[in-house]
């Protein structure tokens, strides 16, 4: 009798068990690799790079799959990259490409480029003859672009921020124990990340706060109508929340909150530094590669800007090979690889091998057209950052071309760059990249 009452008792507990799982399980979720109990996807996401996992997982499921995989989002998701499709994103996007990032914006830090681009063109012209490290020069250059466009140069709390947002960047690079288990939740707690993550945001956080009160003493302070041309993106979105319009666009419904111009400076800084930084890395890793590349880039931009003695933007559009060298690297290493799919479109010839020709006079473009070729995403989620990066990369890279020959150093000579992946925020190359700088033109002094 006690044996039938445990066993109806254990079979109606397995029944209100698999009830609540069903309610609870989502209605139609995309197909996807099977979650085991307890390790969730560790199986298929352990030994290799997670893009390349993803990408053949990809192959099997389709691109668009389920995985179950942990993450921290930071403002409650009310930045752009992670809200929502609705009003609220609408209107955050319809500030980003017809505010932030416009092309009257863009046009408005051309002169942040060339002048970051030349500081970093003149610190390495001091150390003509020696071995430098590229990688540090190049991420600190890209770091520096986004946030003098951000925030401006002047900020006493740049320094504070830098440091959160790199801290940042460092721990929600590549997956952590806690992706691997999503099932255990009390593993985030374990490994900390979480609390690390939340402690550093917090960091980062102050930080913002203290610059957005500065901007407003300064806007407070400046007379109306003055310094408007000036504007950084953190005046912008204090000009919008101020107004309650966008320019062209008119009034917007909802309120522009402080924590709402935060995620966007923040999203500025994830989508736009790491990803830039690490395109310019591959950019020279496989030229130094391919040194029949490398002579065809320097060729151009030596000719093209041969009466000029430096770069500016003025004739940057006419280095097509240079542009054709900048595609054919978001072909073969995507900064962004977890968000595109990857697949060659069938008539190119050895698509892994780094061959920019393939581009020239070619129609395929970054606008996400031609869907064999997507490194910025497509539809109407397309990366609203497109000209920011491309305007960010093509003068630096062209300056590292015309004023210097590079070579590997002493021991290396007839060695290749190792171009292995590792894993982060973007996908940067193992190795940091240490050449020798042997002057060309020199750069013009200060
Ligand atoms: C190498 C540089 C970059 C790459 C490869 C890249 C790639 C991407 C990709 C693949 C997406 C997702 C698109 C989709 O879901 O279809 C995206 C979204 C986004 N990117 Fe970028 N991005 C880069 C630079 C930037 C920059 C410089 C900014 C800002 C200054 C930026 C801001 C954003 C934002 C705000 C979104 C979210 C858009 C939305 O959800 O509506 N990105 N990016």
């Amino acid at each position: 009798m006690e044996l039938l009452v445990f066993i109806s008792v254990f079979i109606l507990f397995c029944l209100t068990i698999v009830k609540i799982a069903r309610k609870s399980r989502p209605v139609k979720l995309p197909p996807g690799p099977r979650q085991l109990p307890i390790i969730g996807n560790m199986h298929q996401l352990i030994g290799s790079l997670p893009h390349r996992i993803l990408s053949d997982l990809a192959k099997k499921y389709g691109h668009l799959m389920h995985l179950q995989l942990a993450n921290v989002l930071f403002y409650n998701s009310t930045d752009i990259a992670f809200s929502p499709y609705g009003d609220y994103w609408r209107q955050l996007r319809k500030i980003c490409t017809l505010e932030l990032l416009s092309s009257r914006q863009i046009q408005m830090f051309r002169s942040i480029r060339e002048e970051e681009a030349s500081n970093m063109i003149r610190s390495i012209s001091s150390q003509e003859g020696l071995a430098v490290n590229l990688s540090t020069m190049i991420s600190s250059l890209a770091f520096s672009i986004v946030a003098q466009a951000a925030y401006g140069k002047r900020s006493k709390y740049h320094n504070e921020f830098m440091s959160a947002i790199k801290d940042v960047t460092k721990l929600m690079g590549g997956f952590s124990i806690v992706d691997m288990y999503p099932s255990i939740k009390i593993l985030e707690k374990i490994t900390g990340m979480r609390h690390k993550l939340q402690r550093t945001h917090k960091r980062a956080d102050k930080a913002l706060e203290n610059i957005l009160n500065e901007h407003r003493v300064k806007r407070a302070e400046s007379k109306p109508g003055n310094g408007e041309a000036k504007e950084d993106l953190v005046d912008v979105l204090l000009r919008i929340q101020q107004s309650g319009r966008i320019q062209q666009s008119g009034e917007f419904s909802a309120p522009l909150t402080d924590n709402n111009i935060k995620a966007v400076i923040f999203d500025v800084f994830s989508g736009g530094s790491e990803s830039s930084a690490t395109t310019l890395m591959w950019s020279v890793a496989e030229m130094i590669n391919n040194p029949e590349v490398l002579k065809r880039a320097q060729d151009e931009v030596r000719e093209i800007y041969a009466d000029r003695g430096n770069i500016d933007e003025s004739r940057i559009h006419k280095l097509k090979y240079l542009q054709a060298v900048i595609k054919e690297v978001f072909q073969l290493h995507p900064a962004a690889p977890l968000l595109v799919p990857r697949e060659y479109p069938k008539r190119w010839i050895e698509p892994e091998k780094f061959y920019p020709e393939r581009f020239l006079d070619s129609e395929i473009d970054f606008r996400g057209q031609n869907f064999s070729y997507i490194p910025f995403g497509a539809g109407r989620r397309i990366c609203p950052g497109i000209s920011f990066t491309l305007t960010s990369i093509q003068v630096p890279l062209a300056q590292l071309l015309y004023h210097f020959d590079w070579k590997l150093p002493a021991g290396f000579e007839q060695e290749q760059l190792d171009i292995t992946e590792t894993f982060g925020l973007a996908v940067r190359p193992k190795q940091d990249l240490v050449l020798i700088p042997m002057p060309y033109f020199r750069p013009p002094s200060m």
